[in-house]
């Protein structure tokens, strides 16, 4: 029983960290997972680019839906990535999403909103989520990040309810910077986060107006303070974007703008070390291959 599906990589509008609602935006970046199921009694995962990577995420993806839609197979998954892992650019909500969509086309379960259809992918979205909160690789469940992942578009959600409160479909060039250094979500001081409520407010009441671009630099200026960022970038960038945020607990950094400014905000963050990329916004979402 076979089955492959792939997802996408988002940038931060909110960080859900403070408040528990968030908002985020799905990138043309993938992140895909093959899963081969069989009668063996356990899962193994392999991570393509990081052979010593913790696979626990997927592994129990595989498990959730097999409990549910399958019969008690075992067997493997593999994920293929052009999503940097633990960069704050979503790896781990497109590798959930993507194992999640992979399992349930390999039992043969069907995804949509038909009457006939087994999952919607929002619940798909959702056994996913559930895996990252029991391996523990997430605070707040980060079903803003993994709805925009599988949606596509922007998001805005309540992720102490796992609900959706609002998405759209803008068109967007967008650039990220991702420095060399990675952090993992689970490791990111709370706390500091919490301290910086006031300004997560006013970031969910901008997002919900559309004013996504503004919305996603006060986050970045709140957030970077809060989890000790760099400001530079954004500040380099603030003349020639529309906006530009540190991508979830960091460290990667994402602008959006028309694409002439962006380019030049390239040149400036080429100087830093790491990596940048021109990319766009992605409004389809993830899908089964
Ligand atoms: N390509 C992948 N395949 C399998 N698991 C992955 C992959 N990318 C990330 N993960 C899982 O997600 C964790 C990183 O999650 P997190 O710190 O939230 O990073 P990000 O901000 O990129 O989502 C990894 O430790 C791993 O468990
Ligand atoms: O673990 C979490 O609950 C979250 C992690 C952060 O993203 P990253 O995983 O990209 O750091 C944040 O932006 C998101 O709103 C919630």
């Amino acid at each position: 029983m076979h089955g492959r599906a792939a997802a996408l990589g988002a940038g931060t509008i909110l960080n859900a960290l403070a408040t528990g609602t968030g908002s985020a935006f799905a990138i043309d970046a993938e992140t895909t997972a093959t899963v081969e199921l069989d009668d063996s009694d356990d899962v193994r995962g392999t991570i393509a680019e990081a052979p010593d990577a913790d696979t626990r995420l997927v592994e129990r993806c595989v498990e959730l839906v097999v409990e549910q839609y399958g019969d008690g197979e075992g067997g493997t998954v593999e994920t293929e990535s052009d999503v940097p892992m633990a960069a704050g650019l979503k790896s781990s909500s497109a590798a959930a999403n993507a194992t999640v969509l992979a399992t349930l086309d390999a039992v043969g379960a069907s995804v949509g909103r038909g009457p006939d259809d087994d999952i919607t992918r929002i619940d798909a979205c959702r056994l996913g989520v559930r895996a990252a909160r029991e391996v523990g690789v997430t605070v707040t469940g980060a079903f803003d990040d993994a709805s925009a992942s599988m949606l596509g578009g922007v998001v805005v959600t309540d992720n102490t309810e796992d609900e959706l409160v609002a998405r759209d479909e803008p068109d967007w060039d967008v650039l990220v910077w991702t420095p060399p250094e990675q952090a993992f979500s689970a490791d990111a001081d709370v706390s500091r986060c919490e301290d910086v409520a006031s300004m997560a407010n006013l970031v969910a009441e901008l997002a919900l107006e559309g004013r996504y671009a503004e919305a996603m630099t006060v986050n970045g200026l709140a957030f970077s303070a809060a989890l000790d960022f760099p400001t530079d970038p954004a500040v380099e960038a603030m003349p020639l974007a529309d906006g530009v945020s540190l991508s979830g607990t960091g460290p990667s950094v994402v602008a959006v703008g028309d694409r002439d400014g962006l380019e030049q905000v390239q040149e400036r963050w080429d100087a830093r070390d790491g990596e940048t990329r021109l990319t766009t916004t992605r409004t389809d979402g993830a899908r089964i291959l």
